[in-house]
C-alpha cells in the first residue's frame, strides 16, 4: 500500500505546472495507436483474446481515441488478420472512438461489415515508401484513398488521414516540406477531418519539424493537424513539444512505446503514451488520461509480448510497486 502511495506521489509530481514553459496548449487529445501501429510490427502474432483485453483495458484509462486494428491485406501484415474479430469483440465505450486503418475499398467494405464508425486512410510523402508499404505510387495511393473516402462519406464515417515520412524516408532520404503540405491539402479536400503527420522513422529534429510545420500551416490550421512521432532517434517528445508550440493539440502515441512499420526497417515504436502523458501533465496540459491506469496497461501488454516496456516513465514508476 505504501508503495502505491509513493507512486501516486510521483505521478502527482508530474502534474506540477511550471508556468515558464513555452508550450501553449491547454488540452491535448491523445490518439492511442498501440493496438494497430504497435502490434502490426510484432514478430509474434498476438492472440485475439489478448488484443481484445488490451483495447478494453485502454478504454478504462480516459483515452478518447483508440485505433483498434487495420483492414489491410493479411498477406502484407498477418499481425492484423484478425481485424474483424477484434473489432467485433471489443467493448465499444460510446464516448470513445475506435478508428481502423483502411488501405483500399476492399478494406473499407470489411470494416463496414463489422460496423466501424471511424476510419483512417494513409498516404506517403515519399515514392519509395509508397511503393514498399502499399505497392503503388503516391498518386495511385491518393486515388485509392479518394475511392475509400467517397464511399466512407456516403456511409457517414469519420475519416482521419495519415501522411508517412513527413521529414525523412528510409528509401528516399530527405522529404521536402512542400510535398507534405500538398498532400495535406489534398487529403483535407477529399474530406479527412484531421491529418496526422507521421515521422515514420523518427528522424525529425526541432528544426526540421519547424520547417515542416511552417510549410503545412500555409495550407491549413493547427486544428486540422495531429502529430505522430516515432522515437527511433529519441526525438519524439521534443518533436511533440514543437508541434504544441505551433498550436497542434492532437498527438498520436503508443502505450509502452510499441510499434513501428513493417515496411520501414529499423524504425522503432511511437512515442510511449505514458511518457507523453507525463510530459503533458508537467506542462499543465489536460489529457483526461489516468497515468497510473495507463502504466498497468503498459505492463499488461509488455508481459503478453514477453518484452520490457520501452516507456521510460513506465519503467520509473512501475518499479515503485515492486518490493525492494
Ligand atoms: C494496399 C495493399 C492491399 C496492396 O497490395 P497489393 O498486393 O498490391 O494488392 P492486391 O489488390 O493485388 O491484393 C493482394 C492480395 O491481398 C488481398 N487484399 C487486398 N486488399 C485487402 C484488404 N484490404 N483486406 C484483405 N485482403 C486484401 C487481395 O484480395 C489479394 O489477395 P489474393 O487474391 O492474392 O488472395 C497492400 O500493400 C497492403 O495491405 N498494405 C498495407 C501495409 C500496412 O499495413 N502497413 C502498415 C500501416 S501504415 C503505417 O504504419 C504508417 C502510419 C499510418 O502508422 C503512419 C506513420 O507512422 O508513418
Amino acid at each position: 500500500m505504501a508503495l502505491y502511495k509513493y507512486r501516486n506521489f510521483l505521478t502527482r509530481l508530474s502534474s506540477i505546472n511550471y508556468k515558464n514553459y513555452s508550450a501553449t496548449a491547454t488540452d491535448v487529445r491523445i490518439v492511442e495507436v498501440g493496438p494497430r501501429d504497435g502490434l502490426q510490427n510484432e514478430t509474434v502474432i498476438v492472440p485475439t483474446d489478448v488484443k481484445v483485453e488490451f483495447i478494453n483495458r485502454l478504454s478504462e484509462t480516459g483515452l478518447k481515441t483508440i485505433e483498434a486494428t487495420s483492414f489491410v491485406s493479411a498477406k502484407w501484415v498477418p499481425q492484423m488478420s484478425d481485424n474483424t474479430q477484434v473489432y467485433s469483440r471489443i467493448n465499444k465505450v460510446p464516448s470513445i472512438s475506435y478508428p481502423v486503418l483502411i488501405p483500399n475499398v476492399k478494406g473499407l467494405e470489411s470494416a463496414l461489415s463489422v460496423g466501424a464508425k471511424e476510419i483512417a486512410v494513409f498516404a506517403s510523402a515519399s515514392e519509395g515508401f509508397a511503393r514498399k508499404n502499399t505497392n503503388c505510387t503516391i498518386e495511385e495511393g491518393l486515388q485509392r484513398i479518394k475511392d475509400v473516402v467517397d464511399l466512407a462519406k456516403k456511409r457517414d464515417l469519420k475519416i482521419r488521414g495519415y501522411i508517412s515520412c513527413i521529414v525523412g524516408c528510409p528509401y528516399d532520404g530527405y522529404i521536402k516540406p512542400s510535398v507534405v503540405a500538398k498532400i495535406t491539402e489534398t487529403l483535407l479536400d477529399f474530406g479527412c477531418y484531421e491529418i496526422s503527420l507521421g515521422d515514420t522513422i523518427g528522424v525529425g529534429t526541432i528544426n526540421t519539424m519547424k520547417d515542416l510545420l511552417k510549410n503545412v500551416l500555409t495550407v491549413t490550421s493547427p486544428a486540422k493537424l495531429a502529430i505522430h512521432c516515432h522515437d527511433t532517434y529519441g526525438q519524439a517528445l521534443v518533436n511533440v513539444c514543437t508541434a504544441l508550440d505551433f498550436g497542434i493539440k492532437v498527438a498520436d502515441s503508443s502505450v509502452s512505446g510499441l510499434g513501428g512499420c513493417p515496411y520501414a526497417k529499423g524504425a522503432t515504436g511511437n512515442v510511449a503514451t505514458e511518457d507523453l502523458v507525463y510530459l503533458l501533465n508537467g506542462l499543465g496540459v489536460n489529457t483526461g488520461v489516468d497515468l497510473n491506469r495507463l502504466i498497468e496497461v503498459g505492463q499488461f501488454i509488455s508481459e503478453a509480448l514477453k518484452k520490457p516496456t520501452s516507456s521510460k516513465v513506465n519503467k520509473a514508476l512501475y518499479k515503485n510497486l515492486k518490493p525492494v
